[in-house]
């Protein structure tokens, strides 16, 4: 017997979220905190209490809210992750900004579960797809923007915590996604511009699909 699909997110309110959307019990959806060291500590804690019951899960999402790439992804979408990227793990050089992948010290970039990325997409047929980007501050400035779009052009939202989950649930072997509701534009820091709730309703919607999606 397995104990299904864990869903990761940040904070309780985007837990509460998911839940709301779901029917049954296939789906375990917890909070770990915020950042990339949160996710994959929180991640990888849940991922041994389940094994350690007797109950593994059988694969891992990162879910929550995330800004949009100004017309990739807009307010209130819902983003399905092709990969999740480590977008500043890595150097500054005079010549620019070297990845871990080109420091030789291992991949920045963790592709979605190919299964689990069509049910994904083929679940929410209107959601926007590409890369996430992981960051440990969220962008705030037009000159980021730019810049980690010429470094990702396939990058289509930012959160904080898609490549952490990705590490725990690599290492435990498990498949894994990421799922974001766009609750603000990516760039000059307006936090008025955030529309949470909405991103909450958008995240709900989704559950909803996903639940049932995921349960078989
Ligand atoms: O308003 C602030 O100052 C502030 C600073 C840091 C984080 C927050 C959050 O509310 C982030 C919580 C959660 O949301 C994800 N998120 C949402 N929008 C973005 C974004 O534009 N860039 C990165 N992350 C974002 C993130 O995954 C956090 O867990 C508020």
């Amino acid at each position: 017997m397995d104990d299904g699909v864990l869903i990761v997110t940040a904070v309780p309110a985007e837990a509460d979220a998911v839940r709301a959307g779901l029917v049954g019990d296939a789906v375990t959806v917890e909070p770990v905190g915020v950042g990339p060291a949160a996710a994959a500590a929180g991640t990888a804690r849940l991922i041994a209490l389940a094994e350690a019951a007797g109950r593994p899960y059988r694969a891992v999402l990162s879910a929550g809210i995330g800004g949009g790439f100004p017309g990739l992804a807009p307010v209130g979408s819902i983003v399905v992750a092709t990969r999740s990227v480590a977008a500043d793990l890595g150097a500054e050089s005079p010549d620019g900004f070297l990845t871990l992948d080109e420091l030789g010290f291992g991949a920045t970039s963790a592709p979605a579960d190919p299964a689990l990325l069509e049910i994904l997409r083929s679940g929410l047929p209107h959601a926007v797809t590409g890369a996430v980007l992981t960051l440990g501050t969220v962008t705030g400035t037009t000159a980021t923007t730019l810049a980690l779009l010429a470094r990702h052009p396939d990058a289509v939202a930012e959160a904080m915590e898609g490549y952490g989950v990705a590490v725990a649930a690599a290492g435990a072997g498990l498949p894994f996604a990421e799922l974001r509701a766009v609750s603000n534009p990516i760039g000059p820091r307006d936090r008025s511009a955030w529309r949470i709730g909405d991103a909450f309703a958008a995240l709900t919607a989704a559950a909803t699909v996903l639940g049932k999606e995921l349960a078989g």
